[in-house]
């Protein structure tokens, strides 16, 4: 078994630092290998990600992945920036489907933005498309008919990107509550009315789950209204990459949202993916020990139970931070005072 381990930027390195303790305690048998990515690959080697690192995550069965993101490269060219590793890999190994649970662990009621009669109903998962949507369509700048500097990015899925997705979130909420949330914005956008038509069809194949669709505006809006209405939320990129965020503010922080994201290939052990927090490198708080790492944590169980089969580990990894966080070890970001390394030790303490 073999994990791909890409630290990045900022509280990538301190996050995954933790995670990867975790694994090495659990003592599987897992080899695991680190390269650069993001902005501390391009200082290192000139490019976000490098050919050695892509190679090493193919080489692999899973890939746990820090953050990347570092302001002194907000001015590169696009195809040089950090993001465009995350972006790159996502991509190359055809990694569409991204799952994000968001669940109130006992005892985080307090510290949901929400209030805790609220909160405490949450337990959702965003099925989020990874591959299309406006952050892979043609982009650019233009000068337009008045002279003007003008800026652009096509926004477009196609119906088999639709279905795939559209087949993983049915058989999510087979597992779950048999509930989908279809969110889109067919009032306004055809790329959503394809969407929507597509989804339609979809659901014909899954005669127990129950669709229905929402305009994205109401879907952040009911999830802080009634987030316990939702079960199974499928959404395209920006749509989902804007409502985890909101949805990780609903269950506490940023810092405990975990995701996986998925394709078709299979491992022997499971289905191939790459694991990381919902966060980025957070450059306000990386280097001072501040960063909450559960989300990077949990992420390493999701790789444990999909990738490598290892269900018993994920199991004991998340009863360990369940335990954690029962016993009021939290981040600054949770209103605790527990710094990464503590947190880390905290949940090693409970494996
Ligand atoms: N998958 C990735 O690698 C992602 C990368 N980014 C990149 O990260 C950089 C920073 O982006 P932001 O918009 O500031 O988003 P961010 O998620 O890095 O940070 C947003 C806010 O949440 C806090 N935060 C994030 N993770 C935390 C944690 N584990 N514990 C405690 N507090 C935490 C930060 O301190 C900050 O105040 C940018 O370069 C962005 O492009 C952003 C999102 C995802
Ligand atoms: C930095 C982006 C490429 C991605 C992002 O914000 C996310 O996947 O949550
Ligand atoms: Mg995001």
């Amino acid at each position: 078994m073999k994990i791909a381990v890409l630290p990045g930027d900022g509280i990538g390195p301190e996050v995954t630092r933790e995670a990867v303790r975790v694994i090495e305690a659990l003592d599987l048998g897992i080899e695991l290998s680190e390269a650069p990515v993001g902005g501390a690959a391009y200082k290192a080697k000139g490019h976000p990600l490098p050919p050695e690192t892509l190679a090493l995550a193919q080489a692999s069965d899973a890939i746990l992945f820090g953050a990347v993101g570092d302001p002194d490269c907000d001015a590169l060219e696009r195809h040089l920036r950090p993001e465009q590793a995350i972006l790159g890999l996502r991509k190359a190994l055809t990694l569409f489907a991204n799952l994000r649970p968001a669940r109130v662990f006992a005892g985080l009621e307090g510290a949901s933005a929400l209030r805790p009669e609220i909160a405490a109903a949450i337990d959702l998962v965003i099925v989020r498309e990874l591959n299309g949507d406006v952050y892979f369509g043609e982009k650019g700048f233009r000068t337009n008919a008045a002279g003007e500097r003008e800026g652009y990015d096509v926004m477009s899925y196609s119906t088999s990107e639709v279905e795939r997705i559209a087949h993983i979130a049915f058989r999510t909420a087979m597992a779950r509550r048999r509930r989908v949330c279809s969110v889109d914005k067919a009032n306004v956008l055809e790329t959503s009315q394809l969407w929507r038509d597509v989804v339609i069809e979809v659901a014909k194949g899954y005669p127990e789950v129950a669709l229905e669709h929402m305009y994205v505006d109401n879907a952040a809006m009911q999830l802080v209204r009634n987030p316990g209405h939702f079960d199974v939320v499928l959404t395209g990129n920006l749509f989902g990459d804007i409502l985890s965020d909101q949805a990780s503010m609903c269950v506490g922080s940023i810092g405990m949202l975990a995701s996986a994201s998925l394709g078709e290939r299979q491992t022997a052990y499971g289905t191939f993916g790459l694991y990381e927090p919902i966060h980025g490198s957070a450059p306000d708080i990386a280097g001072k020990g501040l960063a909450n790492p559960m989300a990077t944590i949990l992420s390493a169980a999701m790789l444990l139970r999909h990738s490598l089969g290892q269900a018993a580990a994920a199991d004991r990894i998340e009863a360990a931070v369940a335990r954690t966080l029962a016993d009021g070890i939290l981040g600054r970001d949770l209103g605790g005072t527990a710094g990464t390394t503590e947190i880390g030790d905290a949940v090693l303490a409970r494996l």
